[in-house]
């Protein structure tokens, strides 16, 4: 077993080889399976190392996205974010507001008050014929922008898959059980950028954060962090504890419609983006992720998986489309 990834506070997020899953003997991939399965069902988040990306190719992409941010602001907002059913398209910084909260107008009190500091581009499977990417154009810094982002979106796509494929072995079901629900790739991409600030923003405003807390909302997550830190995860002392980059790895966390797919017995664990670790000077410099969220198929009727109830009367949830209630999440933060 390797040494945790995290370990503090009650809460300790696995640190898994996850190229033993892909490429292991069955009873490698079947401890591995079960290893992935229970740090979703205690933590609700893991980092999984022996990724079939190459430090080259992740830094390429965390280029890409670079000189995406570089555009000037005007260039940005002619291709911005406009609907939750579409999610996709640029935000600026104070757009979304990423929180525990529900109301709407609790919310954009909040916003108001506290912005997230960042800004953000949602990718969507291309292909959709109502909705559209909205692409930037492509010129100078930005040529081939759209075939790296797309194949880089299809390659997270596979993870996923692979991830719940790794689920079900852990859940003792079919290893393709949830195929039918990860084939048609209804994720995005979302790259990510909190600018440089000052560090008196913090001081001034003790309530500042760089995104608020908050549970995703689908299937999982595919976090990829640079090594800047300021991610943070809920402990179950209710305290946030650091979840500090490692390199070449990916923070994998739950989100709440998988929670609620696995009649709770996974856990979507709270979690928040904070002033990072301090270094010299008066400025922090910008920071860079890029999260990819998954979801079942749009069209899929999500129901408690087998296996986590005994009779109908322990399942704690009605079944529910998966597009709607991603809208209907979406539709609360922006
Ligand atoms: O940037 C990060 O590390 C986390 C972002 C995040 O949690 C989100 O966008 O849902
Ligand atoms: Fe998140």
């Amino acid at each position: 077993m390797e040494k945790a990834a995290v370990e503090n506070e009650g809460l300790m997020i696995p640190l898994i080889d996850f190229s033993v899953f892909l490429n292991g003997n069955p009873e490698e991939r079947k401890e591995t399976a079960n290893a992935v399965l229970h740090g979703f069902q205690t933590a609700g988040f893991i980092y999984l190392k022996g990724l079939p990306f190459s430090s080259d190719y992740r830094q390429h992409i965390f280029n890409t996205s670079a000189k995406y941010f570089r555009l000037p602001v005007d260039t940005k907002m002619s291709h911005c974010w406009t609907t939750p059913a579409a999610n996709r398209g640029y935000s600026a910084p104070g757009r979304e507001k990423t929180t525990e909260l529900t109301n709407i107008e609790d919310i954009k009190k909040l916003r108001e008050g506290n912005p997230d500091l960042k800004e953000s581009l949602e990718i969507g499977r291309e292909g959709v014929p109502d909705h559209p990417n909205h692409w930037p154009e492509e010129k100078g810094e930005l040529e081939g922008f759209k075939s790296i982002m797309t194949k880089f979106h299809d390659q997270c796509k596979e993870l996923h898959m692979e991830v719940m494929r790794a689920i079900a072995v852990g859940m003792g079901l079919d290893e393709t059980f949830f195929d039918s629900f990860t084939d048609e790739g209804d994720n995005t991409l979302r790259l990510l950028h909190y600018p440089e600030v000052r560090k008196d923003v913090f001081t001034i405003n003790p309530g500042q954060v760089r995104a608020g807390a908050h549970s995703d909302y689908g299937s999982i997550t595919l976090l990829f962090q640079d090594m800047r830190g300021g991610l943070q995860v809920k402990s179950p002392n209710g305290t946030f504890v650091d979840a500090t980059p490692i390199q070449d790895t990916c923070v994998v966390n739950a989100g709440d419609l998988l929670a609620r797919w696995s009649n709770d017995t996974i856990k979507s664990t709270i979690h928040r983006v904070v002033e990072p670790p301090s270094g010299d000077g008066p400025v922090h410099p910008a920071r860079y992720s890029i999260a990819y969220f998954c979801n079942p198929n749009f069209k899929s009727h999500i129901e408690a998986i087998p296996g986590t109830f005994s009779g109908e009367s322990e399942k704690k949830y009605p079944g529910i489309n998966s597009g709607d209630y991603l809208v209907q999440r979406l539709a609360a933060t922006y």
